[in-house]
C-alpha cells in the first residue's frame, strides 16, 4: 500500500505539523525502536515522546536507522514536573536532545502544569528563551486547563504553539479546546482512542460498518474533521498501518453529531487541576 499524504496544521508560529502522528506512552524503550520503525514504514513522520516515558533514546534509534531525512520528520518531547524551573527545564531539553540523538526537536511541551506551584511560568520562560535562540522548532503546553492558559498569557507575549490534552469521544473536553481556539493554540488530543475504551460503542461500530472501516479509523477521522492533532499509539503493526488509513473516507455531519453524543466524562489519566507528579 503506498503511503497516505498526512496533512498538516499551520502552527501560530507558521510551522506546518503532521496532523496525523506516532505516540509510545507506555512503550518498553526495548521494544519503541521496532513500533516507531513500523510507524516509520507505514508512513508516519510524526513521533511523540517524553522524558518520563524513558524511550526517548528508543525513538531516537529507530529515526536513525530509518534514513529519512531529518526534515521530513517532526518529533515532539516534553519537559517532565521534576525539572519546571529555569535551569532545570534548560537542561531537561538537552538531556532529551542527547537521549534522542538529535540537534534539535520540533516540539517541546510543558508536560503538566502541576499547578500546586506556578513553576511552569518559569519553564516557559526557558522554552521562550529556547525558541527565540532558534534551538527549537515551536514550544507548546500539555494538560493546561483554560486558566492555566491565561495566567501564562499574563505573564508571557508568546503563545503556545500546541496545548496536547486528553480529548475523546468520551471526554471532549469542549472548554479547553474553545480557550485553545480563542488562543490561537493548536489543539493535540492525547489517547485519542480513549485508550481503546470507545471502540466498542454502537454508534461507532455502525458508522464503521457503514464506511467498512474500524472503530479507530472512525474515530481519529473524526479527531481530524474537527481539525484536532492525534497521535495513536500501537505497538501493534496492522494497527499501526490502519491507524493511517483514514485518508479516503469522510464522516457526514449525522455521523460526526453521533459521535459527539458519546461524551460522557470518560477520562483515562489524571485530572490536570489535582496532578502534580
Ligand atoms: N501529554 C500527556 O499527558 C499524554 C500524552 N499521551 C500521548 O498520546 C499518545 C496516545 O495515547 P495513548 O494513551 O497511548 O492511547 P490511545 O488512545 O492511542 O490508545 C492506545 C491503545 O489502543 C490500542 N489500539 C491502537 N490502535 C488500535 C486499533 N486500530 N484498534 C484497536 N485498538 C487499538 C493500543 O493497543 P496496542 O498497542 O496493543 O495495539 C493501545 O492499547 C501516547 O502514546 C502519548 O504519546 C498519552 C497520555 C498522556
Ligand atoms: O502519558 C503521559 O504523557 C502522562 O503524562 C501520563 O499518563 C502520566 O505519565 C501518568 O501516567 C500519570 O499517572
Amino acid at each position: 500500500m503506498t503511503a497516505p499524504t498526512v496533512p498538516t496544521i499551520t502552527l501560530n508560529n507558521g510551522i506546518e505539523m503532521p496532523q496525523l502522528g506516532f505516540g509510545v506512552f507506555q512503550v518498553p524503550d526495548a521494544e519503541t525502536t521496532a513500533a516507531v520503525s513500523a510507524a516509520l514504514e507505514a508512513g508516519y513522520r510524526s513521533i511523540d515522546t517524553a522524558a518520563i516515558y524513558g524511550n526517548e533514546a528508543g525513538v531516537g534509534r529507530a529515526i536513525a536507522q530509518s534514513g529519512i531525512p531529518r526534515d521530513e520528520l517532526f518529533v515532539t518531547s516534553k519537559l517532565w514536573i521534576d525539572s519546571l524551573d529555569y535551569d532545570s527545564a534548560m537542561r531537561g531539553y538537552e538531556a532529551s536532545l542527547e537521549r534522542l540523538g538529535l540537534e534539535t526537536l520540533d516540539l517541546f511541551l510543558i508536560h503538566w502544569p502541576a499547578p500546586a506551584s506556578e513553576s511552569y511560568l518559569d519553564a516557559w520562560r526557558a522554552l521562550t528563551q529556547l525558541a527565540a535562540d532558534g534551538r527549537v522548532r515551536a514550544v507548546g503546553v500539555s494538560n493546561f486547563l483554560p486558566a492555566h492558559l491565561d495566567r501564562l498569557a499574563e505573564a508571557s507575549d508568546l503563545v503556545p504553539a500546541v496545548n496536547q490534552v486528553e480529548l475523546h469521544p468520551a471526554l471532549q473536553n469542549r472548554e479547553t479546546a474553545e480557550a485553545n481556539r480563542r488562543l490561537g493554540i493548536a489543539t493535540e488530543a492525547w489517547s485519542p482512542l480513549a485508550q481503546g475504551a470507545v471502540l466498542g460503542d454502537e454508534s461507532v461500530i455502525a458508522i464503521a460498518e457503514r464506511h467498512g472501516k474500524t472503530p479507530a479509523q472512525v474515530v481519529l477521522r473524526w479527531h481530524l474533521q474537527q481539525g484536532r492533532i492525534v497521535i495513536p499509539k500501537s505497538v501493534t503493526p496492522a494497527r499501526i498501518a490502519a491507524n493511517l488509513d483514514v485518508f479516503d473516507f469522510e464522516l457526514a455531519e449525522a455521523e460526526l453529531s453521533a459521535i459527539d453524543g458519546l461524551d460522557r466524562d470518560g477520562r483515562t489519566g489524571p485530572h490536570p487541576a489535582e496532578f502534580n507528579g
